[in-house]
């Protein structure tokens, strides 16, 4: 039976990577479920390491690529990046995005209407001071208020996290709605709530996005809730983009949503592009991919403050003796090497985008001469990119040394990729960097992260949703 399998596996015939087993109509879904079962990302690592950093896999009706060695994901999201940089459509996407034609926004588009939006959503956050002095004054205010949030909370057991959610976003809302919110705002908690759900209602195995046959049937509790989620951002979107027609002037644009409506009034293949429903879209993307991923990367540096002192502690005394009181800018991250080194420790151990957002080939493609078909799906591994012991001596140890060279400087490392690499890289990372230094610098610089008793095991087991988020759970602020 296994041999008449193996003949029959459609992957000798097109030299395509090798994998486990496939079963006819089922593809690899049995090994996932019985091999991999409750951590799909710890098997899917080991089959990484067993068939050299490149295999596939037959998920449902489709073929995959996974691949986990850095290398191979450069030489295919970068150098060949014309070819792997293409988003497939996927019940998920579809549910949200509207179908593989007619699809909307800037993450899971492709072509023109992406090429667009992207260069637009860099170009316009760049227009309201991301990578330049005048978003660190937002970003500090944001933090102090935070601080001041935080601080009701100190001595007693509390997890951070949802409060820190809502200052991320904070920032958000002020690149694109030009306001803020407060916090406990029933508006806003409406806004968290549907992000919550946005991030965590789907995982990438959802058996819907594998067999095309089974989105014919009616959409199941967590595709409800995805789609109810993300309508409610889309009808908050709407509103504000009412508003800021209503009260658009000629002088200044306030803010992102100002920039699209020039946009819209402008002539030719603009106006189109434009139009309300894609805005509509196209900001709720935004608010998708920016405030979520920096909120669950502060979480899980909590976790690893509160679970190694020591390292919170020289990360302290760096600040201290740098900055004193005053709040970090951008230009003081080259003298605080040791920050700089811890937050990229917490962006390397749990990389939050384990599997980046899938990519597919426009084209058949040659890949480290495995055969890989057109329309094949590609998962690269940045997880496992982040673990894998040819990259980092240890790599299951949090240890920031690993980022520092010989006279204590930060030595960046090529491999370690949690935005991805290539055309689809990360179009916020510049904001997400800053995001992390300045929060990150302010609270430790402000509050002691412990456990609540000696005795408190920190869980540091990442749950697997559209992110690798820690599980909730309570932590002890103590202020500096
Ligand atoms: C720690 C924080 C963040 C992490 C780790 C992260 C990571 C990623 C990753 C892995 C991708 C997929 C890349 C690929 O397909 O190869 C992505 C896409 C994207 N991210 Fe981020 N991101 C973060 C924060 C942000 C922020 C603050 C924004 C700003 C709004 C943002 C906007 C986007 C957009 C628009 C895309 C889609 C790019 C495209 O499809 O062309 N991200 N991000």
């Amino acid at each position: 039976m296994l041999l008449v399998l193996w003949l029959k596996d459609a992957r000798h015939g097109l030299n395509m990577p090798p994998g486990p087993l496939q079963w006819p109509v089922v593809g690899s879904l049995p090994s996932f479920a019985l091999i991999g079962g409750k951590n799909p990302l710890a098997y899917l690592k080991s089959l990484g390491d067993k068939y050299g950093g490149i295999f596939s896999m037959k998920l449902g009706d489709h073929f995959a690529v996974f691949i986990s060695d850095y290398h191979i994901i450069k030489e295919a999201l970068v150098k060949q990046g014309s070819c792997f940089s293409t988003r497939p459509p996927t019940a998920m996407d579809a549910a949200i995005r509207g179908s593989s034609q007619t699809r909307h926004g800037v993450v899971f588009t492709n072509g023109r209407v992406w090429q667009v939006f992207r260069r637009f959503a860099m170009q316009s956050m760049r227009d309201f001071g991301v990578g330049k002095k005048s978003i660190e004054g937002k970003l500090q205010i944001e933090a102090s208020s935070l601080i001041q949030q935080l601080e009701k909370m100190e001595g007693k057991p509390y997890n951070p996290n949802p409060d820190t959610q809502v200052a991320v976003t904070n920032i958000i809302c002020a690149i694109i709605f030009g306001e803020r919110y407060e916090y406990g705002d029933a508006d806003f908690s409406k806004i968290m709530d549907s992000m919550r759900d946005l991030a965590q209602s789907v995982q990438f195995t959802d058996l819907r996005s594998m067999f095309g046959v089974l989105s014919l049937l009616p959409h199941r509790e967590n595709f409800k809730r995805l789609i109810a989620a993300d309508n409610h951002l889309k009808t908050v979107v709407k509103r504000q983009i009412e508003e800021h027609r209503r009260t658009l002037d000629d002088v200044e644009d306030r803010d992102i949503i100002d920039l699209c409506l020039r946009k819209q009034a402008g002539d030719g293949e603009d106006a189109t592009l434009f139009n309300d429903e894609q805005l509509s879209h196209f900001i709720a993307d935004l608010f998708l991919a920016g405030a979520e991923t920096t909120a669950t990367t502060l979480g899980w540096a909590y976790l690893y403050m509160a679970e190694h002192p020591e390292i919170q502690e020289k990360c302290f005394q760096e600040i201290y003796n740098v900055l004193g009181d005053r709040p970090p800018t951008m230009a003081d991250r080259s003298k605080l090497p040791f920050v700089e080194a811890t937050i990229s420790e917490v962006q390397r151990i749990r990389t939050i985008a384990p599997l980046s957002v899938l990519h597919t080939t426009t084209q058949d493609a040659t890949l480290r001469g495995y055969s890989i078909p057109k329309g094949t799906w590609v998962f690269p591994m940045l997880y496992a990119v982040s673990a894998d012991e040819k990259q980092w001596k240890q790599p299951a140890d949090f240890n920031p040394e690993r980022f520092l060279d010989a006279s204590g400087d930060y030595a960046k490392r090529e491999s370690l990729i949690p935005f991805s690499v290539g055309p689809r890289m990360c179009a916020g990372e510049m904001l997400a960097k800053m995001e992390l230094f300045i929060f990150f610098t302010m609270l430790l610089q402000n509050f002691r992260f412990s456990k609540n008793s000696p005795d408190q095991k920190i869980d540091l087991d990442p749950i697997l949703g559209i992110t690798w988020s820690a599980k909730p759970q309570t932590i002890q602020l103590t202020r500096r």
